[in-house]
């Protein structure tokens, strides 16, 4: 049985609020945050002191959080006999934004994740992974400096969903029985019946337009020169290769001023040939529209390294994208740097988190890097247009890293560097703000 969970609200502090679909933020926001597992509360108390001095600095006491601790995972149920209490997933939802740490999710069997769990119980579709290097930070690939790209990952579907049968189990019987009488021939597909376990994928029109159109305002916003669909549209034609053709058609419908699509390409070449086709593409490009454009999913982890400066924002859905953002990171450093944000821009919830996960050998030994939580603070500062704070995260950490102060995971890989702790690159923030 679960032990009620108590909130300590905290005393000061207002709550953000959504009117006619953009933010309120009050001066002193209340913003609950999850410590998460592993290595999450060596990583939380480094990063909480440079979000707390990146607002002091910017706004000179005139603004503060308020910073509000809700449980989840391991510590949740340590205390409360409960992975994820509903208090917390109520109080994501009553203050709108918030940030958490990585939460533990066991492999093969065990509760399912819990990352998983809160995006889809707060709808936040939009899984956004900014990939950039910063000046300085290691990297394997030979110009680091050309990867900026920016992920919309399909957050609420896929085979993430969690619709899985266990092999031999009497609901997997009970679903391959149900399958087989209704589908005899796809049925006749599954190589081992006997022992197979079954995961189901769904990927939905109304999934991907809401994903794609996020993507799409957020390349108009920031003026970026392209979006790819990244999908493996040529194996998986329902899913896959649907969210391609409904993102193109969204494109088209709903920012046919704004962009121009390989779709439109092809019509083109078809109806007037090539050269047609390229200079009405020269001229869209001309006149600052975005091109859209498409690649499958095994290419695009090729040319992502060989010819990065042709991904500018990548739309994808679940899976892929989950794949891609560790792959990016690895050219910019590494998941110790690579942010998140996982958003649903119509109701305005958020729930900031790094891309990595507990990375539970160095836990407590304040080793890792914080770095990627400290810039899922300053995407979410960002977020609440707190725009002063987040600059000068940014130009500390280019600061930091300039100077060679960084912890082990850049460490073994630079020449000349000072290894610092998780802590002391905290410290080394605050004092470069
Ligand atoms: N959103 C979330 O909460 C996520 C949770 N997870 C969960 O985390 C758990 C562990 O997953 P695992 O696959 O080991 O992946 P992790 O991301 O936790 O760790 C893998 C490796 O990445 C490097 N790394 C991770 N975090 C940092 C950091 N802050 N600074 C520097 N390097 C870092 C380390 O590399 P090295 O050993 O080379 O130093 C580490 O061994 C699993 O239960 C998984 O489900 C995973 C991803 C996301
Ligand atoms: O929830 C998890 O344990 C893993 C999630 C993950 O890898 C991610 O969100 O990138
Ligand atoms: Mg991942």
């Amino acid at each position: 049985m679960s032990t009620a969970v108590k909130l300590n609200v905290p005393a000061q502090g207002q709550k953000i609020t959504i009117q006619d679909g953009k933010l309120s933020v009050p001066d002193q926001p209340i913003i609950p945050f999850i410590e998460g597992d592993g290595t999450g509360p060596d990583i939380w108390r480094a990063s909480v002191r440079v979000l707390d001095a990146a607002v002091a600095k910017a706004y000179g006491g005139k603004r503060k959080i308020h910073w509000m601790e809700v449980y989840a995972g391991q510590k949740s149920n340590d205390l409360f006999n409960t992975w994820l209490p509903d208090e917390t997933v109520q109080a994501c939802r009553d203050y709108l934004v918030s940030i958490k740490g990585p939460l533990t999710t066991p492999i093969g069997g065990g509760i399912r994740s819990l990352n998983v769990a809160l995006r889809q119980m707060l709808d936040l579709y939009v899984c956004l992974r900014p990939v950039r290097w910063f000046k300085g930070v290691p990297s394997p690939v030979r110009s680091p400096d050309k990867v900026d790209m920016v992920i919309f990952r399909e957050n609420t579907e896929d085979i993430y969903a969690g619709i899985e049968f266990e092999a031999g189990t009497p609901d997997n019987q009970k679903f391959l029985d149900a399958f087989k009488a209704a589908f005899p021939k796809q049925f006749a597909k599954i190589r081992f019946p006997n022992t197979s376990g079954i995961g189901i994928k769904a990927v939905s029109q109304e999934g991907t337009e809401r994903l794609f159109r996020a993507t799409v305002e957020y390349a108009i916003v920031n003026k970026r020169k392209s979006v790819t669909i990244v999908h493996k549209g040529n194996i998986m034609k329902f899913t896959e290769g649907a969210f391609r053709n409904w993102a193109y058609a969204l494109a088209e419908k709903e920012f046919a001023d704004k962009v121009y699509t390989w779709d439109q390409w092809e019509r083109t070449k078809a109806a007037k040939g090539e050269k047609a086709a390229n200079e009405e593409q020269d001229a869209a490009k001309k006149a600052g529209k975005i091109i859209i454009k498409d690649a499958i999913a095994d290419i695009t982890l090729q040319q992502v390294l060989t010819r990065p400066e042709e991904f500018d924002v990548i739309a994808t859905m679940n899976l892929n994208g989950d794949y891609l953002s560790d792959a990016l990171a690895a050219q910019v450093g590494g998941i110790g740097i690579a942010p998140g944000g996982n958003i649903n821009y119509v109701t305005g919830h958020a729930v900031f988190e790094a891309t990595h996960g507990t990375a539970p050998k160095y836990a407590n030994l304040d080793k890792v890097n914080p770095g990627s939580v400290i810039l899922s603070g300053e995407m979410m500062l960002r977020y609440m247009g707190w725009t002063e704070a987040a600059d000068a995260i940014i130009s500390a950490m280019d600061k930091a890293i300039g100077q060679k102060t960084v912890t082990y995971d850049f460490a073994r890989l630079m020449e000349g560097a000072k290894e610092v702790k998780c802590s002391e690159f905290g410290d080394a923030l605050i004092r470069n703000l």
